[in-house]
């Protein structure tokens, strides 16, 4: 199944000889399950695509439909509990909570979204991403990698169809993000879960299932990994 659509997105910014076309008629699609990085030089769109797909902002015309449903015709606060439910955002910033430990920074989401936590999936998650011995820890005492892994683990425990990455080894060593790329990827796999990632390094996007190339708010190329 397809659990991504996006029909001729366009998002423009300014207008006359400030205007911007920062998504110039995008169309592409994500099967689910499927794990794609969206690779690009600095400027050419993709973290606006990831907005617009996330539904944090709207596009100027073009269509995103998640599980076949068009996100751009739910009002603001459909929008926002579509969000919560369907989507796990990692971005390049960790945005942890300082003053709350590992487990409440990770089980936040689900409170906030007034539900029951479902202490098994957390451990799980917890666990898989190797944070068992860190949940009492607050964020300032773990490395960045560490604390990238708590973003993933809060992004994951809400059980998200959908996991949209900004660039979430983007303050990381090398060895470091090939871990983090590793865990995402083995993550998605054990809870089938689609993983849209965007990066401005070849390496890192060589994990991916596939790569969708953007240069000035366009697709130039969907290549297929090995
Ligand atoms: N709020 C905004 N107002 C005006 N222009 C914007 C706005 N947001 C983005 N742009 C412009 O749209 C284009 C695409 O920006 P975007 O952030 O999507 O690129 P990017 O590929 O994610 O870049 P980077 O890798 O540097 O994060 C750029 O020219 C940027 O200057």
């Amino acid at each position: 199944m397809k659990i991504v659509k996006v029909k001729n997105l366009k998002k423009y910014y300014g207008k006359d000889e400030n205007l911007v076309r920062a998504l110039d008629g995008i169309n592409f699609e994500v099967e689910e399950g499927e794990f794609v990085c969206v690779i690009g030089t600095s400027g050419s769109g993709k973290s606006t695509l990831l907005h617009m797909i996330g539904g944090l902002d709207r596009p100027t015309d073009g269509n995103v439909l998640i599980n076949n449903k068009e996100i751009l015709k739910l009002k603001d606060d459909e929008l926002t509990i579509f969000r919560r439910r369907e989507i796990g955002f990692v971005f390049q910033q960790f945005n942890l909570i300082p003053i709350l430990n590992v487990y409440e920074n990770i089980v936040l989401p689900i409170e906030l979204d007034g539900n029951k936590i479902d202490k098994n999936h957390v451990d799980l998650v917890i666990k898989a991403l190797g944070l068992e011995s860190k949940i009492y820890n607050l964020p300032n005492n773990l490395s960045g990698g560490q604390q990238q892994r708590v973003a993933i683990a809060r992004a994951l425990a809400t059980k998200p169809s959908i996991v949209l990455a900004d660039e979430p080894t983007g303050n990381l060593d090398s060895k470091t993000s090939q871990d983090v790329m590793g865990l995402l990827k083995t993550m998605s796999q054990r809870f089938n879960q689609t993983i849209i990632m965007i990066t401005h390094n070849e390496e890192i996007s060589q994990m991916a299932n596939r790569v969708v190339r953007i240069e000035d708010g366009k697709i130039i190329s969907k290549a297929v990994n090995e």
